[in-house]
């Protein structure tokens, strides 16, 4: 095996959530966090060999204790890495302006609606080289990495045209070849109508359908395929209509729901089989059970009911439902230009009526689940990849009790050390 052994020994509370990679998990489950009080871990070829006491690693290991590159994480909390499943991470420029017109009043479909919003991302992204769009998106995954994210989602939707799509789509590919925090690639061309189409939606839809689609799957630059069904973006026939397209191309569904009004886009994605649905705001109970009854996950993103200044989905409600529930950032820069999904899972707590532990589990193995990475990634079990954080808290609650800090201390990645707080 290549390179020294990692032991990480003796943490105050080595969450390891354990028997959770083969479904999310849901109601009580997800305060079950399979906690180990002096946890070890021992960790070669980048995958993780043993989880137990300090006693038991000690007793398995002893001889070769010497050989290891060892982290003391005593008095501190040892969790997987943080997953974030949702974020548009690839893009040009900012709209800082926009944040003082929201603040002034102005609501965020009538931004968009008079040209800004995703419009005024689309065009930077379009002018910009795909260089300097890399440059920029990597200084957000080193921003992630600093807050303790191994890996993320990253969408396309800012190109609206097959060649600016695949631009982004080869750029988030390009971060996942060579930046430590692995980069998932979700192909979102049915973001918003680009402006060329206003009024010709249905014209839209066809070219998304018939040629970016198609071509985004023979390159092999995306494994999921997102709409943003929304009153004034895609219709629900029309995002079933995408979503089954990408499915016959192998491209498995998410969908932007019920993030503004009611749609029924909760509804649509336990119909249509969606891995994910997304905001859910505004989401029915109807659409609620299908979705527990389905399992699909629900992936929350209070960050951006809170930049937006609306109210939040009840994950709560969402829980006790039985609804697999993940949390993330949706970093974008529009309405949620954020990258720390601690503070994320703050707002779960704070402003959602989630507990410590539910949050915990919601920013990694649901996480996980809700970017069918639940068997590799999102849990500190014997076989997985070593994706680790150490935490200058003392144990999970603290986490979520000194809100708004990021307490990231050190970053393991495929068992290698990729961060340590200076
Ligand atoms: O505004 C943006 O750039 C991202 C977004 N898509 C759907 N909601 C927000
Ligand atoms: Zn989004």
């Amino acid at each position: 095996m290549s390179g020294k052994p990692l032991y990480i020994r003796n943490a105050s509370q080595l969450v390891t959530l354990k028997g959770s990679s083969d479904a999310p998990l849901t109601g009580k489950a997800m305060e079950e966090l399979h906690l180990i009080e002096g946890g070890s871990v021992w960790v070669e070829g980048g995958v993780i060999q043993s989880v137990g006491t300090d006693k038991k690693i000690r007793e398995r290991y002893g001889s070769r204790l010497a050989e290891a590159e060892e982290i003391d994480a005593t008095g501190r909390l040892v969790t997987p890495g943080l997953v974030d499943p949702h974020t548009h991470l690839v893009f040009a420029g900012s709209r800082e302006n926009e944040f003082e017109m929201r603040l002034k009043g102005a609501s965020y479909m009538e931004i968009m609606n008079t040209g800004g919003g995703i419009h005024a991302t689309t065009s930077a992204t379009r002018e910009a080289e795909a260089e300097r769009i890399y440059k920029e998106s990597r200084r957000r995954l080193d921003q992630f990495l600093r807050h303790g994210v191994t890996t993320v989602e990253a969408k396309s939707g800012y190109g609206l045209s097959l060649e600016h799509e695949l631009k982004q789509l080869e750029v988030a590919v390009e971060l996942n070849r060579k930046h430590p925090v692995d980069v998932v690639s979700t192909f979102m061309g049915a973001h918003a109508v680009p402006v060329a189409y206003r009024g010709r939606p249905d014209e839209f839809v066809d070219e998304v359908v018939r040629e970016m689609i198609p071509e985004v799957a023979r390159r092999g630059v995306a494994e999921f395929n997102d709409v943003f069904c929304e009153r004034g973006v895609f219709t629900p026939k029309q995002s079933r209509r995408i979503l089954e397209a990408g499915k016959e191309y192998g491209l498995a569904p998410k969908i932007h729901a019920d993030e503004i009004e009611p749609y029924g886009g909760a509804e649509l994605a336990a119909e249509i089989g969606a891995v994910s649905a997304d905001h859910l705001l505004k989401a029915s109970s109807e659409g609620i059970r299908a979705m527990a009854e389905k399992g699909v996950v629900a992936v929350l993103l209070p960050g951006t009911a809170f930049f937006l200044m609306a109210e939040m989905a009840d994950g709560r409600k969402m829980v006790d439902a039985g609804v697999p529930v993940a949390l993330s950032t949706d970093c974008n820069p529009g309405s949620s230009p954020t990258v720390s999904l601690p503070l994320i899972m703050n707002l779960g707590c704070l402003k959602m009526g989630m507990t410590p532990a539910e949050v915990l589990t919601a920013a990694t193995i649901n996480a996980a689940h809700a970017i069918r990475r639940g068997h590799e990634i999102g849990s500190i079990e014997e076989g997985k990849k070593a994706d680790l954080v150490i935490f200058d808290v003392a144990n999970y609650m603290g986490l979520q009790y000194f809100y708004g800090s990021n307490h990231t201390e050190v970053v393991v990645k495929n068992g290698k050390v990729v961060h340590r707080r200076g």
